[in-house]
């Protein structure tokens, strides 16, 4: 009973639809049992040799026929007034499961995988579809219906009432026995949802599988993931459906009793054969209502398993976000004394520096020293285990994410175009902007030319056009995309991979003008590119080790002269790899 309130609550927001799919439904189980109570009074006429005319037979004809096509309006009426109600509260159950997902942090995300929100937002949530367009609005007038026969039967004769009733306990006894298999289901439900992972991992890293020829290996796991999932789909099924068909069988038999024991009645004459008659025909009327009411049980327990899943994401705790409405004033960033770790390992360790408005921080670090860390904890990928980051005196913990995104403009390492239009991905950073405002800034990032000579310009999937894309290409695409958004705030991760000469010039223009009068900070790989920044910070093992000037700390941070060292020796290998000269 758990997910059908469950249900009920996330159906609850569209109650007008839902109520008037069930009005509906209801008036054709109405319509539905009326036509037995006209047979029943042409029968009881024949069976007491009671005169009626052609003109009678033919008004009842008509009726029954009448009230059956009623019942068919009705139905059809209240089924697709169901599918309305239904797919409204999948859409709603969706808005709010992808507003919870935003809410929560990355590390949580990448440490549930992928596939387990994929399953969540689409095959979970898709199952409830069925329940909610038939069970809401038809499962409760199926409930009604049998106990409105059952009542009028209790009142004609209370023998006849019980006797109706004489298949239901075999129908409670096979429910319950199934209803024990739900540690069965447990198995099913979690071997459902490793095969999601497994098939979106292996998807995922096709690339890799196939550069390292590891297309058996990779394979193995998503074979025994799926075999895992056949196995205990088998068992479930094996055990349930005995117990199914018996149910499916009997449970419709409502004259089971009441057709030997009311006959043996009306023969010794305790039991008038009007009475006998109606009985019948009324208890007829609602097999079909309890084989229907019998599948949306079956389909319970699995939608129950389903929501809960959904409500185990729903009720992940997402990150703080205390909103007091308080605007930054100005854009200076500061950092203090922040802490963070992933999981248990310390990566940022009382971390404490101040950016100025409008001027150039770099990080620069060994890899592995936090630097990426650093900067995402500014647009609050994680919260921070201690200290606090603020922007014009405003903690990034008091503003909403929506608030925060105006402020900040990430570009990543990695380039993610969206499967839609170039156009679009660059839209993205500003929703409203015109196609022209588009055009501007792809000029300024220096996308133009490339756009324009893919086959539908700007109108190209990125999905397509990505095939045709360089690194750089696509590298370009993301930093028009952010600046068009034209937040003060612009963090960059720069990319470790090394692009060819033209396009790395290309990239930097393209820097060059996205950063223009912003507040920037930049995770530097290439030291020659932040040798101007207005301060360097250095990171090693988490720790802020030193600050300054290029030329300051050249001279005064041995972690800086060796990393800038290291650079310059980088450069000598490129400059001798370009030259053929590998000596
Ligand atoms: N999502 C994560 N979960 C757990 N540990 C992580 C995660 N991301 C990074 N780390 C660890 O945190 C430490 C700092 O990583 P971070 O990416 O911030 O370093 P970095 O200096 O930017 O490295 P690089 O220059 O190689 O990009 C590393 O030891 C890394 O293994």
């Amino acid at each position: 009973m758990d997910g059908f309130r469950k249900i009920i609550r996330y159906a609850s927001d569209y109650k007008s639809k839902v109520y008037k799919a069930m009005t509906l439904i209801f008036l054709s189980v109405i319509a539905g049992i009326i036509p037995y109570i006209m047979i029943y009074d042409i029968v009881i006429k024949f069976v007491d040799d009671k005169p009626f005319t052609l003109s009678y037979l033919l008004i009842m004809a008509g009726g029954i026929l009448l009230f059956l096509l009623f019942q068919t309006i009705f139905y059809l009426q209240g089924l697709g007034a169901s599918h309305d109600a239904a797919y409204d509260t999948l859409m709603g159950m969706r808005v709010k499961f992808t507003n919870k997902i935003m809410t929560l942090s990355i590390g949580d995300i990448q440490k549930e995988g992928i596939g387990k929100y994929k399953k969540n937002l689409v095959d979970d949530i898709d199952s409830m579809e069925a329940y909610i367009a038939h069970m809401i609005p038809e499962g409760i007038p199926y409930v009604v219906m049998p106990l409105i026969v059952f009542i009028i039967l209790f009142i004609i004769d209370w023998r006849m009432g019980l006797l109706s009733m004489g298949s239901i306990p075999f129908g409670i006894i096979a429910m319950t026995l199934m209803m024990r298999l739900s540690g069965k289901m447990d198995d099913y439900y979690k071997a459902s949802s490793k095969a999601n992972a497994a098939i979106v991992e292996y998807i995922h890293g096709m690339e890799v599988v196939r550069i390292f020829n590891k297309t058996a290996t990779s394979f193995e796991k998503y074979k025994n993931a799926i075999t895992t999932l056949k196995d205990f789909t088998l068992a479930l099924y094996r055990d349930s459906w005995t117990l199914m068909a018996m149910n499916a069988a009997i449970l419709p038999c409502t004259i089971l009793l009441l057709l030997p024991v009311g006959f043996s009645m009306y023969i010794r004459g305790t039991l008038p054969l009007s009475t006998f008659i109606f009985s019948v025909l009324l208890t007829l009327s609602i097999s079909v209502p309890l084989v229907r009411l019998l599948e949306y049980v079956g389909l319970l327990t699995h939608v129950s398993k389903k929501i809960n899943e959904l409500e185990k994401t729903m009720e992940q705790r997402g990150l703080t976000v205390e909103d007091n409405g308080q605007s930054p004033v100005g854009n200076e960033i500061l950092y203090e004394n922040v802490v963070f770790a992933y999981e248990q390992k310390d990566v940022i360790k009382d971390v404490s520096f101040k950016v100025e408005e409008n001027s150039m921080t770099a990080i620069v670090g060994r890899s592995g020293s936090g630097k990426s860390t650093l900067a995402k904890l500014l647009v609050h990928y994680w919260d921070i285990g201690g200290g606090d980051i603020t922007i014009g005196g405003v903690s990034i913990k008091n503003m909403t994410f929506d608030r925060l995104s105006k402020y900040i403009s990430y570009v990543a390492q990695d380039t993610f175009l969206f499967n839609i239009s170039i156009m679009e991905n660059i839209r993205i950073g500003k929703p409203d902007a015109t196609d022209e405002e588009v055009i501007k800034v792809a000029k300024m990032a220096g996308c133009h030319d490339f756009i324009m000579n893919l086959e539908h310009g700007y109108n190209t999937s990125a999905g397509d056009a990505g095939k045709k894309l360089s690194v750089g290409e696509k590298q370009r695409i993301t930093i028009a995309r952010a600046m068009i958004k034209d937040a003060p705030i612009i963090v960059l991760d720069e990319a470790t991979s090394s692009t060819d000469a033209e396009n790395e010039d290309k990239i930097q223009e393209a820097l060059n003008n996205l950063i223009a009068n912003k507040t920037l900070i930049i995770i530097a790989h290439r030291l020659s590119t932040i040798v101007h920044a207005d301060q360097i910070l250095v990171m090693d093992d988490g720790k802020l080790v030193d600050k300054g000037t290029h030329n300051e700390l050249l001279n005064n941070s041995m972690d800086y002269k060796a990393l800038w060292d290291a650079h310059m020796k980088s450069m000598e290998w490129n400059i001798k790899i370009e030259e053929g000269n590998y000596a």
